[in-house]
């Protein structure tokens, strides 16, 4: 022990003197102790404030979900594709326009588009249009949908458009997903170009199959139990596909679907995967038609892929009565409290039991009891091995989009149909 003793005020006829101990130790090897402490404190500290600041400015997808869907991040946080967000009051829409040069090869010239044959319905950003496109042989354009922003518009809608933009060139080619051709995003008005699936939305195909008509453009209006295995098997594809990016679509639903003529079903709407894909969460369920919705996501809690699958379950009741509202008997305000008593839907009488079984799967209260994608689609390859391919599905009853809306809690305006025109 390093000790020093000091002789304090003592005199040779002193019998007792004061003998001051200093023990250095007690004294040095704590403060180091707490210095070394506090160093490596900051360092951690440093490191975990570093990490955080890199989580936010990466520009992919994060885990999803981690945050419950009220949360709202500001779109600049958010990081939002990386290379677009600029501060709102430095910059012009017009110079911000220049600015984007991730968008460069996607650009379209704007002379190739040559007709807006007719708009097709308001879409969440603006109007949605179908047009030609000059392919160099003029005698073959090619019709496409063009996804118009609203104008006037401010610099955070140009900025979340064009990052919408970046989204589904980050998403990349999928056989069951609507695809991106390019855009005009140099010059306003804004597009987004989109590959035309010509016969619409899979509700109004369901709904048309329930009248007399038997084809057109080569489209079958007849739907078997097999076609309905078959167009979920390419849904649970599309959802498998986000899925392996961190993310999930948010509202599967078969207004979201798109078919063409061979059945080819197309997974559209990613509005809400672009949100989880730039705030790692939905933030609002506001415009959501609730029915559709998992309990998790009525109750605002975090939610993922197995939201969807919940959903899934719904758009196979969907498929198999032709398009019919979700519990028709339950206003749409009340569908949280119906689940809250473990209530589902009851079989249709359409409805095989092996497919009422797979539905009941999705239904499941608990996230974790559910299947996921792939699980469902194994399934869905057995079930569709001894799937009734003659009997057609038959509705007689057609559908009043009107008193559909009001059932199934969806806005009118939002239901694109030439349903009634037919
Ligand atoms: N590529 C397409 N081909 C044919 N019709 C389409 C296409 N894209 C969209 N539509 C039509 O427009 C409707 C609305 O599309 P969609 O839900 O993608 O747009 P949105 O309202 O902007 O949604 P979101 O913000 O979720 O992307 C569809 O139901 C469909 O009728």
């Amino acid at each position: 022990m390093g000790m020093t003793r000091t002789l304090l005020e003592c005199s040779l006829s002193d019998k007792l003197c004061v003998i001051q101990e200093k023990q250095y130790e007690v004294i040095i090897v704590p403060t180091f102790l707490v210095t070394i402490f506090l160093i490596l404190l900051g360092v951690i500290l440093w490191l975990f404030i570093r990490e955080q600041r890199t989580q936010q400015q990466r520009p992919g997808p994060r885990d999803i979900a981690p945050v419950p869907p009220s949360r709202d991040l500001s779109w600049e946080a958010a990081g939002h594709g990386g290379n677009v967000a600029l501060p709102l009051k430095e910059t012009s829409v017009e110079n911000f326009l220049g600015a984007t040069p991730a968008l460069a090869k996607l650009q379209v010239p704007r002379e190739q588009l040559s007709e807006i044959l007719e708009q097709i319905c308001n879409g969440s950003y603006g109007p949605i249009l179908r047009a030609n496109m000059n392919t160099g042989d003029t005698s073959k354009p090619k019709s496409v949908i063009l996804k118009a922003l609203k104008e006037p518009a401010g610099l955070h809608e140009v900025q979340d458009f064009l990052g919408r933009i970046q989204f589904h060139q980050y998403l990349g080619k999928h056989k069951n997903l609507v695809q991106l051709e390019g855009c005009c995003t140099e010059q306003l008005p804004l597009y987004m170009v989109l590959e035309d699936v010509a016969h619409g939305d899979l509700l109004n195909f369901l709904w048309t199959c329930r009248r007399d008509v038997m084809t057109m453009d080569g489209l079958l209006y007849d739907l078997t139990e097999k076609q309905v295995y078959h167009i979920g098997k390419q849904v649970l594809l599309a959802l498998e596909f986000l899925q392996d990016k961190h993310l999930f679509h948010g509202d599967v639903a078969a207004r979201n679907i798109l078919i063409q003529s061979d059945l080819t079903a197309k997974l559209c709407g990613l509005g809400l995967a672009y949100e989880v894909y730039t705030r790692g969460a939905i933030s609002s369920t506001q415009t959501i038609p609730l029915k559709w919705l998992a309990p998790e996501r009525l109750l605002l809690r975090s939610a993922g892929i197995r939201a969807d699958v919940w959903s899934f379950g719904i758009l196979l009741y969907e498929m198999v009565t032709l398009g019919a509202p979700p519990y028709p008997e339950v206003p749409p305000a009340s569908i949280l409290q119906h689940l809250q008593k473990r209530k589902i839907m009851k079989r249709p009488s359409s409805c095989t039991r092996t497919m009422y079984g797979i539905m009941k799967s999705c239904w499941c209260w608990r996230e974790a009891g559910r299947p996921s994608p792939r699980e469902l689609r194994l399934r869905l390859e057995v079930a569709i091995k001894t799937a009734d391919d003659k009997a057609v599905l038959q509705v007689p009853e057609l559908v009043v989009p009107e008193l559909y809306a009001a059932v199934a809690g969806i806005r009118v305006e939002s239901l694109f149909y030439n349903y009634s025109m037919l």
